[in-house]
């Protein structure tokens, strides 16, 4: 199967690079970048070890596709793919993460034409694999809300939650901002440093509480804390949450809703996940505590940004697409320590 890889060069686009480069059905034919076009990735990033000459963007050199990833900034890839006759597409950006295009209209300031007529899915492959096995269009979830929406999808299906507000506390490794130089991303802004930004009105926030409203078939607001870590991956998600339920029930309910998951692990009660555990893989690991005394539920989901928040999940998604088993070029483990 021929699949492109446009936008390369960032760090979403190398890492389905890795994934794909141990995938027996897929030959990667081509890559595009918008600085580096008549280099070899090798020029680049002398480690990649490929000669391949790094492409123009051009849209007719899609349709040699199977599948498209696009690994763009939001807003770039819908107008470059939205016409495509034969090669389906996973876009890593936000651009077709939405079912109400106001939302995205409101939140990332951009209009997308025709939006309503593309058939598409949410590409939170645990929760929706039905709709993404024959979907043209697959919006992969932000990082934040692949690991929130993970973590509490499990009350409701048992109509647990006992609020229409959760409280999320999230730290992320620098590279879920991508490559971009900006001086709040040198070394001395963020060595030594823990740094909240964009409290409250992260555009993840409607992405999370879209989602949140199909699941539960209620509004469900999400106040959302998101904080840099000085780590290059991972992101470790605290949620506080209320439900009158027993931490044995809900541990209960957690294990059997994720019964049949490769990714997804819920670890026993008292046992706290940490973001290294998830480093290079597609995994992610769900905590339950209850504080009894304030009848709060604690839920903790740790991924890397990369893998099941991005790259991972992406790759994930193509199997699902095109009948692969799910797991294929996906059983990393962990690089530990
Ligand atoms: N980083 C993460 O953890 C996650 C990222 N995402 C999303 O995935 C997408 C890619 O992210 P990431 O890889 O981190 O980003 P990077 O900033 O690392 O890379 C961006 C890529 O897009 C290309 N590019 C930038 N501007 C344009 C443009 N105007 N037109 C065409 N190409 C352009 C760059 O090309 P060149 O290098 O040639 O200039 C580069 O290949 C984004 O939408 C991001 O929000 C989603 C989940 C997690
Ligand atoms: C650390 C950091 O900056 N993280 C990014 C989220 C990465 C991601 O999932 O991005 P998109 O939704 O834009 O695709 C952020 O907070 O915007």
């Amino acid at each position: 199967m021929k699949v492109g890889i446009v936008g390369v060069t960032g760090y979403t686009g190398l890492e389905l690079l890795r994934i794909l480069s141990n995938h027996p059905h897929v030959e990667v034919t081509y890559l595009s970048s918008k600085s580096f076009v008549g280099k070899s990735l090798k020029d680049v990033y002398p480690f990649e070890l490929d000669e391949t000459v790094l492409q123009d963007i051009e849209v007719e050199r899609f349709e040699d596709c199977d599948v498209l990833f696009t690994a763009l900034p939001a807003g770039v890839s819908y107008e470059l793919v939205k016409d495509l006759k034969n090669t389906k597409v996973i876009d890593l950006g936000a651009d077709f993460r939405f079912d109400d295009p106001s939302l995205y209209e409101k939140h990332y300031g951009k209009k997308l034409s025709n939006y309503e007529t593309c058939e598409r899915a949410y590409g939170l492959t645990e929760l929706n694999r039905e709709k993404i096995k024959n979907a043209k269009f697959v919006g992969n979830p932000g990082c934040y809300p692949t690991a929130v929406l993970l973590a509490t999808a499990p009350l409701a299906k048992n109509d647990a939650l006992g609020t229409s507000e959760i409280f999320v506390d999230a730290k992320s490794g620098v590279s879920g901002a991508g490559r971009k130089q900006d001086e709040s991303y040198t070394f001395c802004e963020l060595n030594e440093n823990l740094k909240p930004y964009n409290l409250v009105d992260h555009r993840h926030v409607p992405e999370m509480e879209e989602k949140l409203e199909a699941l539960f078939k209620k509004k469900i607001n999400v106040v959302f804390a998101p904080h840099l870590i000085p780590m290059n991956r991972g992101i470790l998600c605290t949620i506080y949450l209320k439900t009158s339920l027993s931490i044995e029930e809900i541990h209960r309910m957690y294990r059997e809703f994720y019964q049949d998951e490769f990714f997804v692990h819920v670890l026993p009660i008292g046992t706290y996940p940490t973001t290294k555990w998830c480093l290079g893989t597609n995994h992610v690991f769900i905590s339950l505590t209850k504080d009894e005394r304030t009848d709060t539920l604690i839920v903790m989901s740790a991924l890397d940004n990369l893998m099941k928040g991005a790259s991972g999940q992406a790759v994930q998604n193509m199997n699902v697409m095109f009948c692969f088993e799910e797991q294929t070029a996906l059983k990393f483990k962990a690089v530990y320590p």
